[in-house]
């Protein structure tokens, strides 16, 4: 029987906290991740999610519990180049052109003939001339991600891939990948914008607090946990900078109230009920529509 691509037993971090106590940051977690599953982590801040990415890297060993990548440990997964990473921060020689990032990465590995293949895969043809440091925010992560792809890993683990980028920029990464994606590739990735996983993964793993609160098909997630809502676009001319306009806000609860319904959200993010729900997260992201404090009770 083939090993899953991930597998997780009573899986737990800890780090010591600033004044000397125990942060749990990972909290007992089991999961297995099959082959060819595209597979989001959400969570607010603090939910244990980077730390559970280092743990699917190598990157950390756990506290106790085990995690094994491909039947193996994860550094062994990560040396075989059956599984690669596009972090958050760091990683790139400002000075070096696109190509020739593509290219030195190509020949540490030993797959120059992959160069073409990467820059084309991640859209970066035309920016192949140049440097680094004049790319912005978003085509340095299409140029991780292309290093990323260097080897033809079986599985790619992107923690929060798309910070900083503005909407553009997002939805060009995210096509990008999913154009790889199609190709069956196992790809696993932490987010806190409910719109990716929605758009992107077909399989959401809520998680709050070092735990799992939620696992399952992105579909039935948000199903069984955003319950029966109702959901309101207010019009233009009441959403300004710092959200929806309060008195706005004082009408509507004035004008529902009397039809017995006690709890309405503002909302345009389908998974947003879950995640709160499951979270009581107050950060929430995606659309300043969406805080708690703009729901109505
Ligand atoms: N090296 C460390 N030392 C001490 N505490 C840590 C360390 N790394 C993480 N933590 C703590 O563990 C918890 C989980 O952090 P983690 O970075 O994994 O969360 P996250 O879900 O990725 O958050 P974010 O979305 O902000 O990146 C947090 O309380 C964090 O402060």
């Amino acid at each position: 029987m083939t090993a899953p691509a991930l597998q997780a037993t009573g899986l737990t971090k800890t780090f010591r906290g600033p004044g000397g106590e125990t942060v749990t940051a990972v909290d007992g977690i089991d999961l297995t991740i099959g082959s060819g599953e595209i597979v989001a982590f959400l969570g607010p801040n603090g939910a244990g999610k980077t730390t559970t990415v280092d743990l699917f890297l190598g990157l950390t060993s756990p506290t106790s519990g085990t995690i094994e990548v491909y039947g193996g440990a994860p550094h062994r997964a990560v040396a075989d180049g059956r599984v690669s990473a596009v972090m958050q921060t760091g990683g790139l020689l400002p000075d070096f052109t696109v190509g020739e990032t593509v290219q030195a990465i190509a020949a540490l590995h030993g797959r120059p003939e992959r160069v073409d293949v990467v820059i084309e895969r991640a859209g970066l043809g035309p920016l192949a001339k140049r440097l680094v440091k004049a790319c912005s925010g978003g085509e340095q992560q299409r140029l991780k991600f292309a290093l990323a792809l260097v080897p033809d890993p079986d599985l790619v683990i992107l923690d929060e891939p798309t910070t900083g980028m503005d909407v553009g920029a997002r939805q060009e990464f995210w096509d990008t990948m999913r154009a790889d994606a199609a190709d069956g590739r196992t790809i696993v990735f932490a987010t806190h914008y409910l719109a990716e996983a929605d758009a992107f993964a077909d399989r959401t793993v809520l998680m709050a607090g070092g735990r799992i609160m939620a696992d399952g098909p992105t579909a039935e997630v948000r199903a069984a946990y955003g319950g029966q809502t109702m959901t309101l676009r207010p019009p233009a001319e009441v959403v300004g900078p710092h959200g929806i306009d309060p008195a706005w806000l004082a009408r509507v609860r004035a004008a529902v109230a009397p039809l017995g319904i006690t709890d309405v959200e503002v909302s345009s993010a389908s998974l947003e009920a879950a995640f709160l729900a499951l979270t009581g997260d107050p950060t929430t992201p995606t659309t300043r529509t969406t805080r708690p404090e703009e729901a109505l009770r």
